[in-house]
């Protein structure tokens, strides 16, 4: 599914109407029967429907959704509406006419009797403003945001994107909509995956409506979806063996992280590598016996890693078919010399992670070398302090492009792009907010490397399966308690429930 800007999802309704002759009109009405399906879902005929209406075409859909359930016999709707009638839209004021022509009557003012509307409602239904918001809402409708806001009683749905809510950042502009369910049109908007806005949405329904999908790849940018990582997910033919699953090689860990280079190697098997070698300086063999005797491990018996190590090495990164660097190296200037080196030398995929990313400055990347950071990771490769960096998918895309590197953004909602292309994951939970989650990704991406699939692939993969093991174990155990360790020996959770979809 794509993900939209305001901007986008205007140009498809535009051209929905020239080129294909499906007018604005029709569209609403589609729209508006959405919007009457979810709410005939959760309430009878009795419930009392209270629609907030705008003086656009997001009040224009709440209108026409209220004279549909009006006619289809719901008895205890009333409608408020917000602002001057006289300035509103064109499909704003035809809506109005519509309703009245349908014999409704129940219109209230906005006054001080508001609070008691509220008060007895099953459902509020937001239609105050949609994708056509611009800047902070205004004193009248941050009022009645408020208002809102204090509803306990009932239901919120919110029509397209929560009133209040920026479109293209999830960004809150001056207050918003904290809406139960959002059930929106053609496809999400980025606002509904960001934070804020994605928590503010609730649950969220996409109705296609007319909209031809050929018009949606005007759009550079889609969510990662169950059917999407099914599709991408490596093959495992039954005439094939280790070999054809490829070789990880894991150079990760010191004596002041030893976990890290452990969490990527299992990452790396658990997904169906052929062979995980695991050099790391320290000794941590009962470990890594412990918890999977399958991986190869050698120790160099050293603190970290430095320049030297690279001609011991050099033999391993011949063999190797994807390279994991980063995890638990600590930042000397010998260890980032060391990374230098292997960087610069190596041809095949690799997977620049945590302390490695220090280097990136001084590396010459390539399309298939994929840099993981997070936040904090993020801000310091691209030198910014900007604090809306992580709704700020454009800087990441600019910042892959002239890289000419992939991205994986990890993030409650993470970006991966390689500048020409965006793809969102919304899996995971703070289960995964716990030291060692991005090195055990940082595996999982290696180890489907490895079979084949390139470095924007499995990242897309990767951080779909770590995300949903997350959401799936939590179910079970508790976001509290899910460790990384608990997601790696879990993951075969997620990905049997992709091979079923
Ligand atoms: N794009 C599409 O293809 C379709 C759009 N439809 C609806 O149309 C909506 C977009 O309609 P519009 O472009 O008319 O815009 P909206 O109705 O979303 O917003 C414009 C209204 O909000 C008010 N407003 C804007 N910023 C404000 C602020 N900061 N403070 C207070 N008030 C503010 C304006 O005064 C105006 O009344 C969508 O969200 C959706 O609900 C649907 O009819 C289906 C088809
Ligand atoms: N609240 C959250 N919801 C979903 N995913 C999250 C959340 N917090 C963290 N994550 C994910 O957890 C991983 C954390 O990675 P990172 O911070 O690099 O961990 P570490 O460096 O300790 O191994 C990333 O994949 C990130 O997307
Ligand atoms: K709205």
């Amino acid at each position: 599914m794509h993900v939209l800007t305001s901007t986008e999802m205007k140009e498809i309704d535009k051209k929905t109407s020239t080129d294909f002759g499906i007018t604005e009109e029709v569209l609403m009405e589609q729209a508006a029967m959405a919007i009457v399906g979810e709410i005939q879902k959760d309430f009878n005929k009795n419930s009392h429907l209270l629609f907030m209406v705008g003086t656009g075409n997001n009040g224009g859909d709440a209108l026409a959704a209220a004279r549909i359930l009006h006619n289809e016999g719901y008895e205890n709707i009333e409608v408020c509406i917000i602002g001057d009638e006289n300035k509103g839209s064109r499909l704003f004021k035809k809506q109005l006419n519509t309703l009245k022509q349908f014999g409704f009557l129940d219109f209230f003012e906005f006054n001080v009797d508001f609070k008691n509307h509220v008060s007895t409602a099953d459902c509020i239904i937001d239609g105050l403003i949609g994708i056509g918001l611009n800047g902070n809402t205004n004193d009248l409708i941050k009022g009645v945001i408020d208002i809102i806001n204090t509803f306990k009683r009932g239901k919120v749905l919110s029509v397209d994107i929560p009133s209040g809510i920026n479109a293209n950042t999830g960004e809150i502009m001056g207050n918003a909509i904290l809406a139960d369910k959002t059930i929106t049109f053609g496809s999400v908007k980025l606002g509904h995956i960001f934070f804020p806005g994605r928590e503010y949405s609730g649950t969220i329904k996409v109705a296609p409506l007319s909209f031809p999908k050929s018009l949606f790849n005007i759009s550079h940018r889609e969510l990662v979806t169950p059917e999407m990582v099914k599709k991408l997910l490596p093959k495992r033919p039954k005439f094939s063996q280790k070999y054809d699953y490829g070789n990880v090689l894991i150079l990760a860990g010191s004596s002041e992280f030893p976990g890290a280079s452990i969490l990527s190697a299992i990452g790396a098997q658990k997904v169906g590598a052929g062979l995980v070698k695991l050099i790391t300086p320290t000794p941590l063999s009962s470990y890594v016996l412990n918890h999977e005797p399958g991986i190869i491990y050698k120790s160099l018996m050293k603190d970290k890693f430095s320049l030297k190590d690279f001609d011991l090495i050099s033999k391993e990164l011949k063999k190797a078919s994807v390279i994991v660097i980063g995890p638990g190296l600590g930042r000397s200037d010998e260890t980032m010399q060391f990374v230098r080196n292997v960087v610069e030398y190596s041809r095949v995929p690799i997977v620049v992670d945590a302390d490695a990313l220090y280097a990136v400055d001084s590396l010459s990347l390539r399309k298939n070398i994929v840099l993981t950071p997070h936040v904090g990771e993020m801000k310091r490769i691209v030198r910014t302090d900007e604090i809306n960096i992580r709704q700020n998918y454009e800087y990441t895309e600019k910042f892959a492009k002239h890289k000419r590197a992939t991205i994986v953004f990890k993030d409650a909602t993470t970006i991966i792009t390689n500048g020409e292309r965006t793809y969102f994951n919304i899996t995971g939970n703070t289960a995964l907010a716990k030291g060692g989650s991005g090195d055990l990704l940082t595996g999982i991406i290696a180890g489907l490397v490895s079979q084949g699939l390139d470095v924007m692939e499995a990242s897309i993969v990767a951080s779909y399966l770590s995300g949903r093991t997350a959401e799936i174990i939590s179910d079970e155990i508790t976001e509290y308690y899910a460790t990384p360790l608990d997601i790696a020996k879990n993951l075969y959770k997620a990905i049997s429930e992709v091979l079923n979809v």
